[in-house]
């Protein structure tokens, strides 16, 4: 086995910060808070930002339509009356010179008429770096406990996302997006150091998955896991878990919260990914001879799943 320790994913330190936003029916007072929230964390050292899922407006098929914004991109513009969260964050990552990777909003795409569920990142000059469009539709169905079909209303992205930071690789996911493993796997093997969700489970499967996923992630690939949940409302029509953490590449949660609001904010070392995977070196004992069809759908997966 070679002695010679891998490199780190992570090229220097970085503060980051997780704000767990209350947020209710009135899209620029989200806005407003989050931007104060964010100046908040700049000011105490966080060079990277992460906002809850649905920051900025209540999270619910019924709200997506009339929250939903186009978003800016190349030569496509719009008004800032149209695209107030973009403006928004876009703003707040300039003004604080940091990374944020603004949780997400309801996307309306003019073109198709589409709505998705989007993770925007700026960076510290306020230009957009990333659009990650949910990829995995949290579609359930727990009798007598949650129903929840975003599919009804959103449409799925396709693309993963990688952000480049002069700390390094970033991979981002949206909340269901945590429970497809292959995800965060394809991000730390090239090149990731942490994944980050904005994210907001429930009181359902909230307390039994969403630190277990986090958790398994970390492991998995050795890398950084932020989960970014809103504080929880009981007078919203959904609950969310909160329990907003960072977990570090050996699995171990090192920094959390419970459900109110606030932040949860934790220095990430280069040296902490290097002492795991030298210690427990999977990332080179990876047998691909073995298992190369990993994304090969099997017969009970994909459309035929039960
Ligand atoms: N907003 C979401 O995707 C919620 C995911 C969730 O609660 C889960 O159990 O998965």
């Amino acid at each position: 086995m070679s002695t010679a320790p891998p490199p780190s994913p992570l090229k220097k330190p970085c503060k980051l910060a997780l704000l767990q936003l209350a947020s209710g029916n009135d899209k620029a007072a989200n806005l407003a808070n989050a931007r104060k929230q964010v100046a908040a964390a700049a000011a105490r050292g966080a060079n990277i930002v992460v906002l809850p899922e649905c920051f900025n407006s209540p999270y619910g098929t019924s709200y997506f339509r009339s929250y939903a914004e186009p978003i800016p991109h190349g030569d496509t513009t719009y008004p800032d009356s149209l695209t107030p969260s973009y403006t928004a964050l876009s703003t707040a990552a300039r003004e604080n010179n940091i990374y944020l990777i603004g949780g997400s909003i309801p996307e309306h795409e003019p073109a198709t008429d589409a709505l998705y569920n989007t993770s925007l990142t700026f960076s510290p000059t306020g230009a957009l770096l990333a659009a990650h469009r949910k990829i995995h539709l949290f579609d359930i169905d727990i009798p007598g406990k949650i129903r929840f079909i975003e599919s009804e209303v959103l449409s799925a992205g396709a693309t993963p996302t990688l952000i480049d930071t002069p700390y390094g690789r970033i991979g981002v996911g949206i909340c269901y997006d945590v429970r497809f493993p292959e995800l965060a796997m394809m991000a730390a093997r090239q090149g990731a150091f942490a994944m980050l969700y904005p994210g907001a489970f429930n009181m359902t499967t909230g307390p039994l998955h969403w630190e277990l996923l986090a958790r398994a992630r970390a492991v998995d690939n050795q890398v950084w896991v932020g989960m970014c949940s809103p504080a929880r409302s009981e007078e919203a029509g959904y609950t969310a878990w909160g329990h907003s953490m960072v977990v570090d590449p050996n699995g171990e949660v090192v920094a959390g919260m419970e459900e109110g609001e606030g932040y949860v904010e934790w220095e990430l070392a280069p040296e902490r990914v290097v002492e795991v995977r030298r210690g427990i070196p999977v990332t080179r004992q990876r047998r691909f001879d073995v298992y190369a069809d990993v994304a090969v759908a099997g017969p009970t997966e994909g459309k035929k799943g039960v």
